[in-house]
């Protein structure tokens, strides 16, 4: 028995039987119409395939562990600890210099750690504000990905074991070694199976699952839009993951009429070497025979015509390598706007797809859940902050007025006279302003330590958006806490942005009677 395909009806019941607060939110940069799109295609890893953090990480962790070992680190460093909740995404490693950095939106380092003790604000400012670099590779490393938290880590604890007079401390490594030796490692775990044997062994230890998906695929289909996968794993891992997610009887493959998980899909491309599929239309392109996965050269003259792209389809929908403009043809795209593409990398995903080709993009966030429910828990302390600015502004403003009064800009008239006690005045406000400034620093700090208590809000620094922030901002034209959410939402939904709003703008509303 197959149920029925799932409809706009089918996300309304999910909702009302739940009540509203059932569909979850997808959040919108810029406007999207759903109904527009041609395609829509995902990412699998950390974007249909949510992994179980602790475990899945601490493979990569132990893994490295046992790799820098093997290129002659002490055997103590066996005894180092994963911490799953220590670091978090859109941070920048300084990697010659040992450090951490948390920025906003203008590229202003806000915490700063150095391996893991966290610079005071002098020298934090020292470092950064004078100098000003760019944060740019090859001296910075962003955390785009969830993958990355796993070199963060074990970059911080080494350079701390380097700067401690501990036997067997890394003295003669630089910190750009040690991280140049972190990232050669985990990168090997990523190949030879340290990671993947154990999740393809047993997924469910490793991988939530999400009832959602093949309905969410499903109706993709069903609205006669282009489901496609685009990833960077390999064939063998992605099968098995894939099979996982979308194999079961209940609501997957079987429950929706397919033989195997590849039914959901008309186009899959696995080993992708995003962000160069996106870049480099020169990327050959392989058939995957899906029996044994091995591979077939296909020539470029097969993607010239409509016509022999239909034949190389008809002959299997599953491909290795290969580049944008093969993904265009094969998913038969007649603008780059008419494409959205769901992933998890902030850079490979979503920067590269919006700045590069024009693709619409929706960004994974799963921190969303944290971020949006502490928000909630705390609004009295946000309002507490709001009262402290306040204060803090008016008292700025009457500070600024006497100063005028003392000094003024034009002469004054003859007979102005300067308050005898002006000074004083000047004293008084002045106290009180410092101690206005303290207690909204206490609040700002209070507050953010509540989302994680050293890095704070992941879409903030102090009151303004992250650099974090301001990337999802500029490049996912649509984010969510999951992929499947869009299973929640008709084929033909209108995203919509709010408008955007300048400063001036907010000035004329205020002073508006
Ligand atoms: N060789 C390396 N592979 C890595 C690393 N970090 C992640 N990965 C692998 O990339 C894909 C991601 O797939 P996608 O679906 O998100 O495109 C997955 O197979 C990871 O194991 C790395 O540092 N080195
Ligand atoms: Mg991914």
């Amino acid at each position: 028995h197959r149920p029925p395909p799932p409809s706009r009806a089918h996300a309304t019941h999910a909702a009302s039987t739940t009540g509203a607060a059932a569909v979850p939110p997808i959040f919108c940069n810029r406007a999207v119409n759903l109904g527009r799109m041609e395609a829509i295609g995902f990412d699998m890893d950390h974007t249909l395939a949510q992994y179980k953090a602790e475990p899945f990480d601490q493979l990569a962790y132990r893994g490295a562990i046992n790799k820098l070992i093997g290129l002659g680190y002490p055997p103590q460093i066996a005894g180092f600890e994963y911490d799953i909740t220590r670091y978090q995404r859109g941070l920048v490693i300084d990697r010659a210099r040992g450090n951490v950095l948390k920025m906003d939106r203008h590229k202003y380092v806000k915490v700063a750690q150095h391996g893991m003790r966290e610079m005071d604000p002098e020298e934090r400012k020292e470092l950064y504000d004078r100098s000003r670099p760019s944060f740019d590779p090859p001296d910075f490393t962003n955390i785009d990905t969830a993958f990355m938290l796993v070199d963060v880590c074990l970059y911080c604890q080494l350079v701390d074991l380097k700067d401690s007079d501990a036997p067997g401390a890394l003295g003669a490594r630089s910190y750009a070694q040690i991280y140049s030796d972190v990232r050669r490692a985990v990168d090997l775990c990523h190949c030879d199976g340290v990671i993947k044997d154990d999740v393809m062994r047993t997924p469910a230890d490793f991988i939530d699952p999400d009832s959602m998906m093949g309905a969410m695929l499903t109706r993709i289909r069903s609205a006669g839009q282009t489901p496609f996968l685009v990833t960077n794993s390999a064939w063998e891992y992605t099968d098995a993951v894939m099979t996982y997610l979308l194999g079961g009887e209940r609501d997957g493959a079987a429950a929706f009429g397919h033989a195997d998980w590849t039914g959901f899909f008309d186009v899959i491309i696995v080993g992708a070497r995003k962000p160069a599929f996106l870049l480099d239309s020169n990327l050959p392109i392989f058939r995957v025979r899906q029996s044994d996965g091995s591979l077939l050269n296909l020539e470029n003259a097969e993607f010239a015509s409509a016509a022999s792209v239909a034949a190389v389809l008809r002959a299997g929908k599953v491909f290795q390598g290969g580049n944008w403009n093969h993904l265009h043809k094969l998913v038969g795209l007649s603008s780059v706007d008419r494409l959205l593409y769901v992933g998890d990398h902030m850079y490979s995903d979503v920067l590269r797809a919006k700045r590069s080709l024009g693709w619409r993009t929706m960004l994974v966030v799963p921190e969303l859940d944290k971020e949006t429910r502490v928000r909630k828990e705390h609004s009295r302390m946000r309002e507490a902050i709001q009262d402290a600015r306040d204060e803090l502004l008016s008292l700025e403003r009457e500070l600024a007025d006497l100063e005028l009064i003392v000094e003024p800009l034009v002469s004054p008239a003859p007979d102005a006279a300067v308050p005898a006690d002006a000074a004083a005045q000047r004293d008084v406000l002045g106290g009180a302003l410092a101690a206005a400034k303290a207690t909204l620093a206490e609040r700002v700090l209070a507050y953010h330590r509540k989302f994680h208590p050293h890095w704070g809000q992941l879409f903030k620094t102090g009151y303004q958006n992250s650099r974090f922030a301001q990337q999802v901002e500029n490049y996912a034209c649509l984010y969510a806490a999951r992929a499947s959410h869009l299973g929640f939402y008709s084929p033909r939904t209108r995203f919509h942005t709010i408008v955007d709003e300048m400063p001036h703008d907010r000035h004329e509303r205020s002073s508006q009677p």
